[in-house]
Protein backbone atom coordinates (compact mmCIF):
# COMPACT_ATOMS: atom_id res chain seq x y z
CA UNK A 1 0.00 0.00 0.00
CA UNK A 2 3.06 2.33 0.60
CA UNK A 3 3.68 2.03 -3.01
CA UNK A 4 0.64 2.55 -4.02
CA UNK A 5 0.17 5.93 -2.06
CA UNK A 6 3.45 7.45 -3.78
CA UNK A 7 2.92 10.12 -6.06
CA UNK A 8 3.57 10.14 -9.74
CA UNK A 9 7.18 10.31 -9.73
CA UNK A 10 7.10 6.85 -8.97
CA UNK A 11 6.31 5.56 -12.13
CA UNK A 12 7.14 7.83 -15.64
CA UNK A 13 4.90 7.95 -17.48
CA UNK A 14 6.83 6.95 -20.68
CA UNK A 15 7.98 3.59 -18.82
CA UNK A 16 4.60 2.32 -19.04
CA UNK A 17 4.56 2.48 -22.93
CA UNK A 18 7.69 0.53 -23.40
CA UNK A 19 8.17 -3.50 -23.43
CA UNK A 20 11.57 -3.13 -21.48
CA UNK A 21 10.78 -4.63 -18.06
CA UNK A 22 13.39 -2.86 -15.65
CA UNK A 23 15.81 -5.54 -14.43
CA UNK A 24 16.56 -3.67 -11.28
CA UNK A 25 14.70 -1.52 -9.59
CA UNK A 26 15.17 1.06 -6.70
CA UNK A 27 11.99 2.67 -5.59
CA UNK A 28 10.55 4.87 -8.58
CA UNK A 29 14.21 5.63 -10.19
CA UNK A 30 14.40 2.84 -12.58
CA UNK A 31 15.84 4.02 -16.08
CA UNK A 32 14.87 1.57 -18.59
CA UNK A 33 16.38 -2.21 -17.15
CA UNK A 34 18.98 0.15 -15.00
CA UNK A 35 18.93 1.94 -11.51
CA UNK A 36 20.90 4.91 -10.44
CA UNK A 37 24.28 4.38 -8.42
CA UNK A 38 23.63 6.47 -5.30
CA UNK A 39 26.26 8.01 -3.11
CA UNK A 40 25.77 10.19 0.03
CA UNK A 41 28.45 12.63 0.53
CA UNK A 42 28.50 13.57 4.35
CA UNK A 43 30.91 15.48 6.40
CA UNK A 44 30.77 18.50 8.86
CA UNK A 45 30.63 22.22 8.16
CA UNK A 46 33.65 23.08 6.20
CA UNK A 47 35.01 19.57 5.66
CA UNK A 48 35.38 19.43 2.16
CA UNK A 49 32.42 18.06 0.69
CA UNK A 50 31.46 20.34 -2.32
CA UNK A 51 34.93 20.55 -3.17
CA UNK A 52 35.76 16.92 -3.89
CA UNK A 53 31.53 16.60 -5.30
CA UNK A 54 33.35 19.24 -7.87
CA UNK A 55 36.19 16.93 -8.49
CA UNK A 56 33.88 13.48 -8.68
CA UNK A 57 31.68 15.20 -11.00
CA UNK A 58 35.03 16.39 -13.51
CA UNK A 59 36.48 12.55 -12.90
CA UNK A 60 33.37 9.87 -13.17
CA UNK A 61 30.52 12.34 -15.00
CA UNK A 62 28.20 12.04 -11.59
CA UNK A 63 25.42 14.52 -11.09
CA UNK A 64 26.08 16.13 -8.03
CA UNK A 65 22.87 17.75 -5.65
CA UNK A 66 23.71 19.40 -3.13
CA UNK A 67 20.78 20.06 -0.45
CA UNK A 68 22.34 23.39 0.94
CA UNK A 69 22.61 24.62 -2.48
CA UNK A 70 18.96 23.35 -3.01
CA UNK A 71 17.63 25.35 -0.26
CA UNK A 72 19.59 28.10 -0.82
CA UNK A 73 17.77 28.13 -4.22
CA UNK A 74 14.71 27.79 -2.73
CA UNK A 75 15.67 30.95 -0.43
CA UNK A 76 16.42 33.10 -3.61
CA UNK A 77 13.30 32.06 -5.21
CA UNK A 78 10.64 33.96 -2.60
CA UNK A 79 9.00 30.81 -2.88
CA UNK A 80 6.62 29.64 0.16
CA UNK A 81 9.43 28.61 2.29
CA UNK A 82 12.03 30.67 1.68
CA UNK A 83 11.78 32.84 4.91
CA UNK A 84 11.56 29.61 6.82
CA UNK A 85 14.94 28.21 5.72
CA UNK A 86 16.50 31.09 6.05
CA UNK A 87 15.78 31.22 9.32
CA UNK A 88 16.45 27.72 10.31
CA UNK A 89 19.99 28.20 8.11
CA UNK A 90 20.81 31.19 10.17
CA UNK A 91 21.03 29.44 12.95
CA UNK A 92 22.75 26.46 11.73
CA UNK A 93 19.58 23.94 12.24
CA UNK A 94 18.06 21.42 9.79
CA UNK A 95 15.07 22.14 7.71
CA UNK A 96 11.97 19.93 7.72
CA UNK A 97 12.86 16.64 5.79
CA UNK A 98 9.58 17.35 3.57
CA UNK A 99 10.84 20.48 2.33
CA UNK A 100 14.41 19.51 1.60
CA UNK A 101 13.31 15.70 0.49
CA UNK A 102 11.11 17.53 -1.53
CA UNK A 103 13.79 19.70 -3.60
CA UNK A 104 15.97 16.43 -3.87
CA UNK A 105 13.19 14.45 -5.42
CA UNK A 106 12.36 17.47 -7.85
CA UNK A 107 15.64 17.30 -9.57
CA UNK A 108 16.25 13.50 -9.41
CA UNK A 109 12.98 12.91 -11.82
CA UNK A 110 13.94 15.41 -14.08
CA UNK A 111 17.17 13.63 -14.62
CA UNK A 112 18.55 10.76 -16.71
CA UNK A 113 21.33 10.54 -14.77
CA UNK A 114 22.45 7.56 -13.53
CA UNK A 115 25.05 8.51 -10.96
CA UNK A 116 24.04 10.94 -8.15
CA UNK A 117 26.04 12.06 -5.49
CA UNK A 118 23.84 13.85 -2.51
CA UNK A 119 25.94 16.02 -0.89
CA UNK A 120 25.00 17.07 2.58
CA UNK A 121 22.05 15.15 3.13
CA UNK A 122 20.87 13.03 5.48
CA UNK A 123 21.54 15.18 8.12
CA UNK A 124 19.39 13.83 10.52
CA UNK A 125 17.65 10.03 11.21
CA UNK A 126 14.52 12.53 10.26
CA UNK A 127 15.84 13.31 7.02
CA UNK A 128 17.25 9.86 6.06
CA UNK A 129 14.18 7.77 7.03
CA UNK A 130 12.40 10.64 4.70
CA UNK A 131 14.36 10.05 1.69
CA UNK A 132 13.88 6.17 1.94
CA UNK A 133 10.34 7.00 2.27
CA UNK A 134 9.72 9.00 -0.49
CA UNK A 135 12.21 8.14 -2.90
CA UNK A 136 12.11 4.25 -2.13
CA UNK A 137 15.43 3.82 -2.43
CA UNK A 138 18.84 3.69 -0.52
CA UNK A 139 22.54 4.91 -1.21
CA UNK A 140 24.72 2.23 -2.83
CA UNK A 141 27.81 3.95 -0.57
CA UNK A 142 28.52 7.16 1.60
CA UNK A 143 31.27 8.92 1.79
CA UNK A 144 32.51 10.66 4.55
CA UNK A 145 34.96 13.26 5.04
CA UNK A 146 35.72 13.16 8.75
CA UNK A 147 37.82 16.53 9.37
CA UNK A 148 38.92 17.68 12.61
CA UNK A 149 36.67 20.48 14.12
CA UNK A 150 39.78 23.65 14.20
CA UNK A 151 40.55 22.73 10.31
CA UNK A 152 36.80 22.91 9.60
CA UNK A 153 36.46 25.76 11.55
CA UNK A 154 38.91 27.80 9.80
CA UNK A 155 38.02 26.13 6.71
CA UNK A 156 34.82 27.98 6.92
CA UNK A 157 35.48 31.22 8.01
CA UNK A 158 38.21 31.58 4.94
CA UNK A 159 35.45 30.50 2.13
CA UNK A 160 34.57 34.40 1.76
CA UNK A 161 31.46 32.87 -0.70
CA UNK A 162 29.27 35.33 1.11
CA UNK A 163 26.82 32.75 3.10
CA UNK A 164 24.71 33.77 6.14
CA UNK A 165 25.92 30.91 8.15
CA UNK A 166 29.55 31.41 7.64
CA UNK A 167 30.02 33.46 11.10
CA UNK A 168 31.93 31.79 14.18
CA UNK A 169 28.43 32.07 16.26
CA UNK A 170 26.65 29.97 13.82
CA UNK A 171 29.59 27.76 12.67
CA UNK A 172 29.35 26.51 15.99
CA UNK A 173 25.58 26.19 16.33
CA UNK A 174 26.11 23.57 12.97
CA UNK A 175 29.26 21.67 14.27
CA UNK A 176 26.73 21.21 17.85
CA UNK A 177 23.97 19.85 15.46
CA UNK A 178 26.43 17.71 13.21
CA UNK A 179 26.93 15.88 16.82
CA UNK A 180 23.90 15.67 18.08
CA UNK A 181 22.09 14.56 14.49
CA UNK A 182 24.51 13.84 11.37
CA UNK A 183 26.74 11.37 13.69
CA UNK A 184 23.88 9.02 14.22
CA UNK A 185 23.30 8.60 10.52
CA UNK A 186 26.98 8.08 9.83
CA UNK A 187 27.18 5.23 12.72
CA UNK A 188 23.60 3.57 11.01
CA UNK A 189 25.27 3.68 7.60
CA UNK A 190 28.62 2.40 8.93
CA UNK A 191 26.68 -0.59 11.03
CA UNK A 192 24.81 -1.31 7.20
CA UNK A 193 28.76 -1.61 5.60
CA UNK A 194 28.10 1.47 3.37
CA UNK A 195 30.30 3.99 5.03
CA UNK A 196 33.37 4.75 3.74
CA UNK A 197 35.45 7.40 5.96
CA UNK A 198 37.68 9.83 4.41
CA UNK A 199 40.39 11.32 5.82
CA UNK A 200 40.00 15.03 4.95
CA UNK A 201 43.20 16.71 6.16
CA UNK A 202 45.42 17.46 3.59
CA UNK A 203 45.20 19.08 -0.21
CA UNK A 204 42.67 18.54 -2.54
CA UNK A 205 44.43 16.01 -4.68
CA UNK A 206 45.41 14.08 -2.12
CA UNK A 207 42.23 13.74 -0.72
CA UNK A 208 40.76 13.00 -3.98
CA UNK A 209 42.91 10.01 -4.54
CA UNK A 210 41.27 8.31 -1.14
CA UNK A 211 37.75 8.67 -2.85
CA UNK A 212 39.13 7.67 -6.40
CA UNK A 213 40.14 4.18 -4.74
CA UNK A 214 36.44 3.67 -3.09
CA UNK A 215 34.97 4.36 -6.08
CA UNK A 216 37.16 1.77 -8.17
CA UNK A 217 36.28 0.00 -5.92
CA UNK A 218 32.58 0.03 -7.40
CA UNK A 219 33.47 -0.82 -10.44
CA UNK A 220 33.03 3.42 -11.49
CA UNK A 221 35.00 5.05 -14.25
CA UNK A 222 35.83 7.86 -15.32
CA UNK A 223 34.84 9.94 -17.80
N1 LIG B 1 41.67 19.96 1.41
C1 LIG B 1 41.44 21.23 1.64
N2 LIG B 1 42.38 22.00 2.23
C2 LIG B 1 42.15 23.31 2.48
N3 LIG B 1 41.00 23.95 2.18
C3 LIG B 1 40.03 23.23 1.60
C4 LIG B 1 40.19 21.84 1.29
N4 LIG B 1 39.06 21.39 0.72
C5 LIG B 1 38.22 22.44 0.67
N5 LIG B 1 38.80 23.54 1.16
C6 LIG B 1 38.21 24.88 1.31
O1 LIG B 1 37.45 24.87 2.51
C7 LIG B 1 36.24 25.57 2.35
C8 LIG B 1 35.07 24.63 2.63
O2 LIG B 1 35.04 23.63 1.62
P1 LIG B 1 33.66 23.11 1.04
O3 LIG B 1 32.79 24.26 0.70
O4 LIG B 1 33.97 22.13 -0.04
O5 LIG B 1 33.11 22.34 2.32
P2 LIG B 1 31.68 21.68 2.60
O6 LIG B 1 31.95 20.43 3.34
O7 LIG B 1 30.89 21.62 1.36
O8 LIG B 1 31.06 22.74 3.61
P3 LIG B 1 29.53 23.06 3.94
O9 LIG B 1 28.96 21.89 4.66
O10 LIG B 1 29.60 24.24 4.83
O11 LIG B 1 28.85 23.33 2.64
C9 LIG B 1 36.25 26.13 0.92
O12 LIG B 1 36.71 27.46 0.94
C10 LIG B 1 37.24 25.22 0.20
O13 LIG B 1 37.90 25.88 -0.87
N1 LIG C 1 19.98 18.07 4.54
C1 LIG C 1 20.16 19.38 4.81
C2 LIG C 1 21.23 20.09 4.26
C3 LIG C 1 21.39 21.41 4.59
N2 LIG C 1 20.53 22.01 5.42
C4 LIG C 1 20.67 23.41 5.80
C5 LIG C 1 21.34 23.52 7.16
C6 LIG C 1 22.78 23.67 6.80
O1 LIG C 1 23.50 24.26 7.86
C7 LIG C 1 22.67 24.56 5.55
C8 LIG C 1 23.84 24.57 4.65
O2 LIG C 1 24.08 23.27 4.14
P1 LIG C 1 25.51 22.93 3.47
O3 LIG C 1 25.66 23.79 2.27
O4 LIG C 1 26.51 23.22 4.51
O5 LIG C 1 25.49 21.48 3.12
O6 LIG C 1 21.51 24.08 4.89
C9 LIG C 1 19.47 21.29 5.93
O7 LIG C 1 18.67 21.83 6.71
N3 LIG C 1 19.30 20.00 5.62
MG1 LIG D 1 29.01 22.41 0.81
Amino acid sequence: SSTLNQPAHKFRIWESFTTEIPTQEKGGLFIKGKAPFISFVLGGPGSGKGTQCEKIVENYGFTHLSAGDLLRREIASNGEYSTMILNIIKEGKIVPSEVTVKLIQKEMDSSDSLKFLIDGFPRSEENRIAFEHVIGAEPDIVLFFDCPEEEMVKRVLNRNQGRVDDNIDTIKKRLKVFKALNLPVINYYSKKGKLYTINAVGTVDEIFEQVRAVLAAHELVTG
